[in-house]
C-alpha cells in the first residue's frame, strides 16, 4: 500500500521537491537547531515537530557534523524530504516540513547566530555516542587532539571555528550568555545512558576550562534534558530514492527510510517553551531511566550481538541474521539476562521482546549489520557490560553477553568485516597475542576487573571458538 497525503497530483510532476511548488507547508520560523543532521533525525525529532500541532510556529535549522553531502542534497529542495515508513507489508509515504533551514558543519557563523536569538528555545544532538568526546570514567577527553584545539581556539577567540559537539555548544551558549538571550534546554538524542547528565557534564567541563563564569551562567539558564529514541532508520539507499521517484515522480535527493514503530520518552524543562511533542505520542516523563534500559539493553545490545555474531555468519542484514535459528538462541538467551536486571512488569518486558523480533524481521528494512557494528568500543560499554558484570555479580555466566563479546573479540582480531572506530587507536593492539590474553584485554576494558573474572574469560573463550568454528 502507498499513500501520498502530502503530495498532492497537480504537483507530483515537478522534478524535485519545492515549497513553492506547493509541496509540504511553508518554513516555519526557526526556535529549535539541531546538530547532527542525518537520517535519525529526519525519522524522528524532525517527524514528531512536523506533526506536532504548533508545527507552523517551530521550524528547525539543522547542521551536519561535518560534510556538506546532506545539505547539497536537502538545501535545493528547500530541507523538504521524503519519510518512507516501511511496514512488513507496504510503505507510506510523506512530506516532512519541519527543517527550515540546513547547515554544514563548517557554517560556524549561522551557528553561533541562532544560538544568539532569542526565539531559539532547544538545541538538539545525535551525533554518534562518540560525538560526546568523553573519556572512559565519562568526563570531557582532554588528551583528544580535536578536545585541545577546540579549548585553545576558544581561549583565544570567542567567535573561532571549533569542531567538536561540546564546542560548539560552549561557543553558542557564550554568546548566548553575552547577547541576554534567555534560557533554552538542550537535548540530547543519542543512545547514550543518561544522555542529558552525559551531555552537561562535557560541556560544564569545557566551559570551566575556556571562560571562569560561564558553567556558572549555564547551571543557571540551560537545562539538560534527557532522552530515550527509538526508531530504526537505516541509512539512506539509491532503492529508497527509486521508491520516491517511481511512486511520485518525484527526484528526492534525500529520502529517509524507516520503521512504523516509533517512541520518545523525555525528561526536563523547557524554560524557553518546545513544540508539542507530547501532544503526537512523545512521552513527558520524571525518570527516562526504565525506558532507557529497556531499549538500550534489550534493542541495541541485541544489535550488537547481530551485528558481531550474526556478521561473523557471513549475515548482511539485521533481518537476515534474526532468521538464522543460532543466532536467534543468542538474542533469547541476552534479552533472557538482560531482563532480569530491568525494573519493569514481565508482561511489559515480553511484548517489548516480541514486539522487537517483529521489527527485527521487517524485511522491508534494510538494516546494515556493518552499520551497527561502527564504535563498538562505544557502544559496548552501555549496552552490555552493565548486564554482563550484574550476572557476574549474581553468579552466572551469562551466555548471550559472553557471545557479543567474543564476536566483539573476533572482529578486532581480523576475522569479517574491517573494524570501524571513530577513534582506532582506542582499540588498536587490544585483541593481540594469544586469543585468551585478548578475552582478558577487551574484558577489561569493557567492564573494569572482569579481565581477572577466570570463568567469565573461559566462557567467552568457549564461544569466540564456538563461533570460530561455524564461521569456518
Ligand atoms: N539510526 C537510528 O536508527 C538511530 C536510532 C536511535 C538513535 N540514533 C542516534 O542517532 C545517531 C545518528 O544516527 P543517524 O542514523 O542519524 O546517523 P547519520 O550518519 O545519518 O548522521 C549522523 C550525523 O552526526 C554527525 N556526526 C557524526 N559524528 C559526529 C561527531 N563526532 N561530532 C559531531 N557530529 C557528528 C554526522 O556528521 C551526521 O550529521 C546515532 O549514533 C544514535 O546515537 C540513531
Ligand atoms: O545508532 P547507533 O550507531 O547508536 O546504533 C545502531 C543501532 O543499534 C541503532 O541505530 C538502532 O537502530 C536504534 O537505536 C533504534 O532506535
Amino acid at each position: 500500500m502507498i499513500t501520498l497525503p502530502q503530495l498532492r497530483p497537480q504537483v507530483r510532476t515537478g522534478l524535485r521537491l519545492s515549497r513553492a511548488a506547493g509541496h509540504g507547508r511553508p518554513a516555519a520560523p526557526v526556535r529549535v537547531v539541531h546538530l547532527g543532521l542525518g537520517g535519525f533525525v529526519r525519522a524522528h525529532q524532525a517527524w514528531y515537530t512536523d506533526n506536532a500541532p504548533d508545527a507552523a510556529g517551530w521550524g528547525i535549522a539543522a547542521f551536519t557534523g561535518r560534510s556538506r553531502a546532506l545539505v547539497e542534497a536537502l538545501a535545493p529542495q528547500d530541507g523538504l524530504y521524503t519519510l518512507v515508513t516501511r511496514a512488513p507489508d507496504g510503505e507510506r509515504l510523506r512530506v516532512v516540513s519541519s527543517l527550515s533551514a540546513v547547515h554544514g558543519g563548517d557554517e560556524h557563523d549561522a551557528w553561533l547566530g541562532y544560538w544568539a536569538d532569542r526565539a531559539v528555545a532547544v538545541a538538539t544532538f545525535t551525533v554518534t555516542e562518540a560525538g560526546y568526546v568523553r573519556a572512559a570514567g565519562g568526563g570531557l577527553d582532554t588528551d583528544r587532539e580535536d578536545v585541545r584545539a577546540d579549548i585553545a581556539a576558544l581561549r583565544a577567540d570567542r567567535h573561532a571555528r571549533v569542531r567538536t559537539a561540546p564546542g560548539r555548544v560552549v561557543a553558542g551558549l557564550r554568546l548566548r550568555r553575552a547577547t541576554g538571550a534567555g534560557p533554552m534546554t538542550l537535548l540530547p538524542c543519542d543512545n547514550l545512558p543518561d544522555n542529558g547528565r552525559a551531555l552537561e557534564r562535557v560541556v560544564l567541563e569545557l566551559a570551566d576550562l575556556v571562560d571562569p563564569g560561564l558553567a556558572e551562567w549555564i547551571v543557571g539558564h540551560v537545562a539538560f534534558g534527557t532522552t530515550m529514541v527509538d526508531r530504526i532508520t537505516p541509512a539512506t539507499t539509491d532503492g529508497a530514492r527509486e521508491a520516491v521517484r517511481a511512486a511520485t515522480g518525484l527526484a528526492d535527493a534525500a529520502p529517509v527510510a524507516t520503521e512504523p514503530f516509533s517512541e520518545w520518552v523525555v525528561a526536563g524543562d523547557f524554560p524557553a517553551g518546545r513544540p508539542a511533542w507530547d501532544e503526537v505520542g512523545a512521552q513527558l516523563v520524571d525518570d527516562v531511566l526504565p525506558f532507557e534500559r529497556r531499549k538500550l539493553w534489550l534493542l541495541n545490545g541485541a544489535h550488537s550481538l547481530l551485528a558481531y555474531a550474526g556478521g561473523a555468519l557471513g549475515h548482511r542484514t539485521v533481518a537476515d541474521a534474526i532468521a538464522d535459528h543460532r543466532v536467534l538462541g543468542w538474542v533469547e538467551a541476552w534479552w533472557d539476562e538482560a531482563s532480569r536486571h530491568l525494573a519493569l512488569p514481565p508482561d511489559e518486558i515480553t511484548a517489548y521482546r516480541r514486539a522487537l523480533l517483529d521489527r527485527f524481521a521487517n524485511p522491508r528494512i534494510q538494516h546494515l549489520l556493518a552499520q551497527i557494528a561502527a564504535d563498538g568500543s562505544e557502544k559496548l560499554p552501555v549496552r552490555v557490560a552493565p548486564v554482563l558484570r550484574a550476572e557476574c555479580e549474581a553468579g552466572r555466566l551469562p551466555l548471550g553477553a559472553c557471545t557479543t563479546v567474543a564476536a566483539w573479540v573476533l572482529r578486532l582480531r581480523g576475522h569479517g568485516a574491517p573494524v570501524s572506530e571513530a577513534r582506532p587507536e582506542r582499540v588498536a593492539g587490544l585483541a593481540d597475542g594469544s586469543l585468551a590474553d585478548a578475552v582478558r584485554a577487551v574484558l577489561g576494558r569493557l567492564a573494569p576487573g572482569m579481565g581477572a573474572h577466570e570463568p567469565l574469560v573461559a566462557a567467552v573463550l568457549d564461544r569466540a571458538r564456538t563461533l570460530e568454528a561455524l564461521a569456518a
